[in-house]
């Protein structure tokens, strides 16, 4: 496809250029100013006779839902437009909304729709003033002043006296996007009311479904109801569907992921409890809404637990495969972990704070302190296999990230097991971290330098005996996120866990991804790149790749090559 016309844009003559990688324009009184979208990052358009980008966006009329390996292309009365076109003559604006890429400690400006606060009117970049956007996005949504790389949506409105020019547009701009093998067109979304401070029903509500709705991507929502809940919708998708959205804390998380896992299991014929055999992966891919307490899981796999962020990584059809451990007990499958597994400190934590629900978020402070005060450690036996030859180490400096090259070898080779080794010993935490843990409270998360996609988990042992090595070992994980080079924790990058408590002594109970598991007796396995996400890793500011204000040359390059 290669489309070109000229629209007035907020006042202004642009070129603009539709072709299947890219949307671009170019201001016509400063060439050099040329700004470029990829049609991944459109969210969509519709029509709007009044020329405004904060017009009716509550009242968008979108088309019936084609499936993404069908793309089919509705007819134009069939695609989003707002009441103002209704009914009427067709008017000459056609609004678009992009997403774009901000950089820390921008979230903030005017612009708002939706009662939401903007990210900051024109879009000029280097070339100030030329600015074509106006910020639309919603500010924070869950993720507070937290750091990271965060997205946020722009929109504008393409003018022409011709209104079959707008609708032409309208048409092919949609055709394309129906056309992305990895945009979604049906997820279904399966929200946690009581995760949280209670606030994830609404922040789905308020401004995750608007933008599903304006990208016309179909839902068909669940709002759980009990413990377990999660699970069976996971586990009961059914065909025609292309993702699976979680909107809750890490619980919820964990539920869903054992779902999709239980449901592919079922696809394959594999037994989920044979622990001999590589899983499956979930075909499906899993979208993750912060609204939890911790959302670990979100901020390890986006790098920041902002709602819109997520939500348009949902909307671009980002991919991601990261591990999956597979948590057993005696000969069943218990559970998937995708975080982190723990025992002692972090278990009793777990244990004591489900009995304050009541306080929210602050019951892990509350229970943290009593652990603290209690200075329980544990005696146990470990053995744990390690990688033939390891891809990264625990001591690296580098973090994983979305370009990750070590992530990209474990997927490309299979990683063959290496020794096992024993240990004995008593201690207050036993950790074995599949992912980062990044969130909000442990920036540096408790193993910063674990991989999502490596096929190992890090293990840590905090050796017991002394509130000061705990205590020791919490705030260097919280604030310096070197606790590995305390002399009483050691950390090993392993494929397989098996923990035995010693009989007739004190035992605790494993927190896994933030769920109780009382029977002290695990073998954890870590199932390399098993579970697909709507994400992309973790950015970070200085990546280019996604900018849009590229050089006039770069773009008629772009264009000229369709
Ligand atoms: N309607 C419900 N009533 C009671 N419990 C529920 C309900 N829906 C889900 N749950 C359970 O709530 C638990 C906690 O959920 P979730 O992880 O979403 O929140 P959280 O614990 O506050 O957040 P985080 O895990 O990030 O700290 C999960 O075990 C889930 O099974």
């Amino acid at each position: 496809m290669h489309l070109q016309g000229n629209f007035q844009i907020f006042k202004k003559r642009y070129k603009v250029t539709l072709t299947d990688e890219c949307l671009t324009w170019l201001p016509e009184e400063k060439p050099e100013c040329c700004r470029r979208v990829p049609i991944n990052q459109i969210v969509g358009s519709w029509l709007c006779p009044r020329g405004s980008t904060s017009c009716c966006s509550h009242d968008i009329t979108t088309q019936p839902t084609t499936h993404a390996h069908t793309p089919c292309v509705p007819s134009p009365l069939a695609l989003p437009q707002c009441k103002h076109t209704l009914g009427k003559r067709w008017g000459a604006g056609l609004t678009l909304e992009y997403c774009e890429r901000v950089s820390e400690g921008r979230g903030s400006g005017s612009g708002a729709t939706e009662g939401c606060t903007g990210t900051g009117g024109g879009s000029g970049g280097s070339c100030g003033g030329g600015g074509s956007g106006e910020g639309t996005g919603c500010n924070g949504g869950g993720g507070g002043g937290d750091d990271g790389v965060k997205w946020r949506t722009k929109r504008m409105v393409l003018e022409h006296n011709a209104s079959d020019v707008i609708l032409a547009w309208h048409h092919s701009i949609w055709a394309l996007l129906n056309g992305l093998p990895s945009r979604p067109r049906r997820l279904v979304v399966v929200v946690n009311p009581v995760g949280g401070r209670r606030r994830a029903l609404a922040t789905y509500k308020n401004k995750v479904a608007p933008l599903l709705h304006r990208a016309a991507i179909a839902t068909s929502l669940t709002v759980t109801e009990y413990q377990g809940h999660g699970r069976e919708v996971g586990e009961g998708v059914g065909e025609g569907v292309d993702g699976v959205v979680a909107v809750g804390g890490d619980g919820l998380v964990n539920e869903v992921v054992l779902g999709l896992l239980l449901r592919s299991c079922r696809l394959h014929h594999h037994d989920p409890h044979d622990h001999t055999r590589p899983l499956p992966s979930t075909k499906l891919r899993l979208g993750i809404i912060p609204g939890g307490s911790t959302d670990a899981t979100c901020h390890g796999t986006h790098g920041t637990s902002d709602v819109i962020t997520a939500a348009l990584h949902i909307i671009m059809g980002d991919s991601r495969s990261v591990d999956l451990a597979a948590v057993y007990s005696g000969d069943k499958l218990q559970s998937v972990a995708t975080t982190m597994v723990s025992y002692g400190y972090f278990g009793d934590l777990l244990r004591t704070s489900e009995r304050w629900r009541c306080l929210g978020p602050t019951r892990y402070l509350v229970a943290g302190l009593l652990q603290f005060f209690r200075n329980r450690s544990y005696e146990g036996s470990l053995k744990v296999l390690t990688p033939a030859t390891p891809l990264s180490h625990t001591y690296d400096i580098d973090k994983c990230n979305h370009d990750c090259g070590v992530c990209d070898n474990a997927a490309s080779s299979t990683s063959k097991p290496g020794e096992w080794l024993q240990f004995n010993g008593r201690w207050s935490i036993v950790t074995s971290a599949v992912m980062s843990c990044a969130c909000r409270l442990t920036p540096h998360g408790i193993s910063p330098t674990a991989h999502l996609g490596d096929g190992c988990t890090d293990l840590i042992l905090v050796s017991g005996g002394s509130r000061w090595r705990v205590l020791t070992y919490l705030l260097r994980t919280a604030y310096t996120g070197d606790a590995a080079r305390l002399n009483h924790v050691n950390m090993h990058r392993v494929q397989e866990v098996h923990f035995t408590p010693k009989v007739n002594k004190p035992k605790s109970s494993w927190n896994c991804d933030g769920e109780q598991l009382l029977e002290p007796t695990l073998r954890l396995k870590v199932h390399c790149q098993r579970l697909r996400l709507f994400s992309r890793g973790v950015e970070s500011a200085g990546d280019s790749y996604t900018k849009t204000t590229i050089s006039p040359s770069a773009s008629c390059k772009n264009a000229s090559s369709v």
